[in-house]
């Protein structure tokens, strides 16, 4: 149903309004933490469920396909992905400095098509760091999935490494969606937009 997946994430308390400073260094005054979302197990189960369908009708069959979550925002989605995908499930991440000492734990990749997991997209930094470990590892082919798509880049940048970003939903969708509950004015509608697309 159009708008189930912004309001489930509005009602949660995964919007959040204020100052923030993202990964990438930019201030914003929206910030979207899927974090909380696994806390309630029906919002995380349907919101999960989306994510699984968005990838199996984008990818169709996929007998020689891995779920690989960046850690550490994606690695729940990625779980809940893989378990309903029957999918074998691995997850990017910094090396520890001991132990293995690996970027990537869980399932081998040489060969597969890897289903890169991510909670939220901003310039794509994170994603395209995955799709380097990845492909590092031997991935056949990269297909890259978030939640939230905040359109400030993320899309272009894994296309110019040869990757597809799938979104179950955008940042505008869900300014939107807030607007028309009356979360937000129209004015911080436009302000937002303003700051985060340079429109209104
Ligand atoms: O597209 P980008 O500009 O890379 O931004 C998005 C990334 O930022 C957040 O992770 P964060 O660095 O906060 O780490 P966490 O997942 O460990 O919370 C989020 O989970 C994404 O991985
Ligand atoms: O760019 C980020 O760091 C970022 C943005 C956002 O809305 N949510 C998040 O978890 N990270």
């Amino acid at each position: 149903m159009s708008g189930t997946i912004e309001r489930l994430l509005l009602n949660t308390g995964a919007v959040l309004f204020g100052e923030f400073r993202l990964t990438s260094g930019r201030v914003s005054h929206v910030y979207i933490d899927l974090r909380k979302v696994i806390g309630y197990p029906e919002a995380f189960r349907i919101i999960s469920l989306e994510l699984a369908h968005m990838v199996i009708e984008d990818v169709g069959e996929c007998g020689n396909c891995a779920v690989v979550g960046v850690a550490t925002g994606g690695v729940p989605w990625a779980t809940a992905v893989a378990l309903s995908l029957g999918l074998p499930l691995a997850y990017i991440r910094q090396p520890k400095g001991h132990g293995t000492e690996r970027d990537l734990e869980g399932a081998e990749v040489k060969g597969v098509t890897a289903l890169l997991i991510d909670d939220v997209a901003t310039t794509g930094s994170s994603l395209s760091f995955g799709v380097s470990v990845l492909r590092s590892h031997g991935a056949r082919e990269v297909i890259g999935a978030v939640i939230v798509d905040r359109e400030q880049g993320a899309r272009r940048s894994l296309e110019s490494m040869g990757v597809k970003l799938l979104s179950v939903t955008t940042l505008r969708s869900i300014l939107e969606e807030a607007r028309r509950l009356g979360m937000i004015s129209d004015e911080q509608l436009n302000s937002l937009a303003g700051e985060l697309w340079g429109t209104t």
